[in-house]
């Protein structure tokens, strides 16, 4: 009778489950998810394989310049969640935590209440089950007894309930603070870490962790609170009643049946948790094939591999298949397991309440009472096996969040430096003996010195591969040298803090990226003190205004990730208007106009040199042409300045390395013209 009131329950169970928790903060979310995650599309499910793939990403992004802790361990993670539910000088957090406890222990003390009305219910009737026996006044003393007493009964599960659902409210406040607190950290700690670390990083591997952390304290702290604490309170007090109203046999059986369930379920969750994985597995490898696919609809298009995909596809989805049975028919498993360690519990109690009840030293509501007593714990012990595994799951991905924010940022600013003292007049950039590489092996410089006067503009030129972009990177403090120095007006940039140093420099890179939001976003985020007009401003200097002004949504226009729906063109002008917004001393600009119509180039070249007259500037470029006027241009080679001079003294000398750049691109525009001419 149990089990099948138990199986018939089993959908209605996990279904009320998963509602109450979808309601409850995080926590509740993940497990939600992940009984949601059978689909093979979905993607975003918590997988322990997905942890392993997190945790071997992180130690790569461990390169030189990154010193990790090793990883915390779990006596420790208690500790932080201990800081999360008892934080000092937060005494609203405190007092919601006590509120909660006292609500938990008021509802699992209703809760138990409830087997007793029970009882009591079924032995008042007993006694008294016909009235047409007793006189009018007596009987309706009984009639209100009765209906008092299963009045009661009712409160009496209404108010645990109640008492339940506002400890869940109440505790909501403690775990959502603790996930946005440690959300903001761990964010704040990635921006913190250098470029080295960036580049290194899986992609979406740190929003993973970030959000698969702070869901994981938040399910940890409410699953303390909303099961596993209840749970075992729950259980002592029934053990403890049993022992105190019927004996050591009661609770003997009690704790054996319990010991045995848990042992069981602890076991097989073990066990099963390998096919979850391998699902989880086939889950993401399905899902990463099929957008894949998509995102190369084209090229799949070019070459009539369509059925190719979809058999890659389909294997994906066969070996997600085979890891749902068994993942399916190992919760048959389980749940028959629990069922019956569970069952046999409950019918050695009753028989012992039969004998009880037969040999007259107990009532029929007495049996009533302790079948009712075990039967209400079976709800909550019937997820045990899921809170266990999430829990385990939920500490891991912790684990990885706290090893994020363990990792040191290589590029480090000294404690309490000096903001950088520079004027437009006085930002003269000096690169002293240079020593750097990215990588083991052979030194990308290895004895770099030049030197760009205050206010002059320099163009540094050479092959691809030769480290241009690398010096604007030291210049920046993306990386350190390895010897020697960079200073700017006199001052050795590692010893001032990183803000001065990066306010007075505007970099335009080789590749813009855009935030995926509006033109007058993506512009305005070079100086957020600045106003629309000056935006306006800066994309007329940029000749970007009247482009913005044909497009249908004018500057709201979004950009599309990455910006990648704006033209090649169009996206380096916005670099370049965001740059000249920032308005800095010092300007570089890598490769800026290499996307540009040769008009467009022109007005946007001769907007630049009005921003930049008078202030000290760096320009990268690979098209000599762009660079005629600088006064002062510098070949790279092999890591070294091998020439330098105005471009009319180094075309000057025919044997120069220059002067053989210059042959060809000029050769090479020559072609085109003349190919162009021909077509
Ligand atoms: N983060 C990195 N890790 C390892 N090697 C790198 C990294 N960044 C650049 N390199 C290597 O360092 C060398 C110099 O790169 P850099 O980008 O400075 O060259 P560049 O002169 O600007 O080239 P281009 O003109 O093609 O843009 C290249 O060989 C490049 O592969
Ligand atoms: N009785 C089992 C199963 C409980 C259950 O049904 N869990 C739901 C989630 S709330 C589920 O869908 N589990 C799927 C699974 O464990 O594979 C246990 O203790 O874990």
């Amino acid at each position: 009778m149990w089990l099948l009131s138990i199986a018939g329950n089993r959908t209605l169970l996990a279904k009320n489950l998963l509602v109450s928790l979808s309601k409850q903060p995080i926590i509740n979310r993940t497990l939600y998810n992940q009984v949601k995650s059978f689909k093979p599309h979905q993607t975003k499910s918590l997988t322990l394989t997905n942890r392993v793939n997190l945790s071997k990403s992180f130690i790569r992004w461990n390169g030189s310049s990154q010193k990790p802790k090793p990883t915390m361990s779990t006596s420790e993670i208690i500790r932080k969640l201990v800081q999360f539910i008892w934080p000092k000088n937060k005494t609203h957090i405190k007092i919601r935590v006590v509120i909660a406890v006292s609500l938990l222990f008021g509802s699992k003390l209703l809760n138990v209440i409830v087997p007793f009305l029970f009882r009591d219910i079924v032995d008042f009737l007993n006694k008294n089950a016909k009235l047409k026996d007793f006189g009018e006044s007596t009987s309706d003393k009984i009639l209100i007894t009765m209906i008092a007493l299963i009045v009661g009964y009712g409160c009496a599960r209404a108010g645990a309930s109640l008492f339940g659902e506002l400890r869940s409210a109440i505790f909501a406040t403690v775990a959502q603070s603790s996930v946005t607190q440690l959300a903001t950290q761990v964010f704040r700690h990635l921006h913190k870490l250098d470029l080295n670390f960036h580049l290194n990083r899986q992609t979406g591997a740190l929003s993973k962790a970030i959000d698969r952390g702070t869901r994981g304290i938040s399910f940890v702290l409410s699953a303390l609170l909303f099961n596993i604490a209840p749970t075992i309170l729950e259980v002592a007090m029934v053990t403890g009643i049993l022992y105190a109203k019927f004996g050591l046999y009661y609770a003997l059986v009690s704790v054996g049946c319990i010991g045995g369930y848990t042992t069981f379920t602890f076991l097989t969750t073990k066990w099963r948790t390998k096919f979850r994985i391998d699902m989880n597995k086939a889950e993401n490898e399905a899902g990463n094939k099929a957008i894949d696919s998509l995102i190369n609809y084209e090229t799949v298009k070019y070459f009539n591999n369509d059925d190719y995909e979809v058999k890659r596809y389909q294997e994906s989805l066969m070996k997600y298949q085979q890891s749902a049975i068994k993942t399916s028919t190992s919760l048959a498993v389980l749940n028959f397991g629990q069922n019956t360690i569970f069952s046999t519990g409950l019918t050695a109690i009753m028989l012992l309440a039969g004998y009880g009840a037969v040999s007259g030293q107990m009532t029929v509501g007495d049996l009533v009472m302790c079948n009712a007593l075990l039967f209400q714990l079976s709800v909550p012990l019937n997820f045990l096996g899921t809170v266990y595994r999430e829990v385990r799951q939920s500490i891991l991905d912790m684990q990885n969040m706290f090893d994020l924010t363990a990792i040191q940022a290589g590029v480090k600013e000294k404690p309490s430096a000096p903001n950088l003292i520079i004027t437009p007049s006085k930002s003269a950039i000096v690169f002293d003996k240079v020593r750097f590489k990215y990588q083991e092996g052979a030194d990308l410089f290895s004895d770099l010195s030049f030197e760009v006067p205050s206010g002059k503009k320099v163009a540094i030129v050479g092959g691809s591969g030769s480290g241009k972009s690398t010096i604007v990177r030291l210049l920046y403090r993306f990386y350190d040298p390895l010897e020697g120095r960079v200073l700017i007006n006199g001052q050795d940039i590692r010893n001032v803090s990183l803000d001065s140093l990066r306010q007075k420099i505007g970099i335009v890179p080789q590749d813009t990226v855009l935030f995926n939001d509006t033109i007058l976003y993506n512009i305005h985020y070079g100086n957020m003190k600045t106003n629309v007009e000056d935006v306006y401003k800066v994309a007329e200097m940029c000749d970007l205004h009247n482009t913005i002004e044909k497009m249908p949504m004018k500057y709201d226009t979004m950009v599309g990730e990455r910006g990648l729906k704006l033209s090649g063109g169009e996206k380096q002008r916005v670099a370049i208007a965001r740059t000249m917004l920032k308005n800095p001393y010092i300007f570089v600009y890598d490769e800026a106009t290499s996307s540009l119509d040769s008009i467009t180039e022109q007005i946007i070249m001769s907007s630049l040199r009005k921003l930049i007259h008078g202030r000290t500037s760096i320009c990268i470029a690979h098209r000599l042409i762009t660079v005629i006027d600088a006064d002062e241009i510098f070949v790279l080679e092999n890591g070294k300045v091998v020439e330098r001079g105005s471009h009319k003294q180094l075309i000057s000398n025919p044997f120069s390395l220059y002067h053989t750049l210059w042959q060809k691109q000029s050769e090479q525009s020559y072609l085109k013209e003349t190919d162009a001419g021909k077509i």
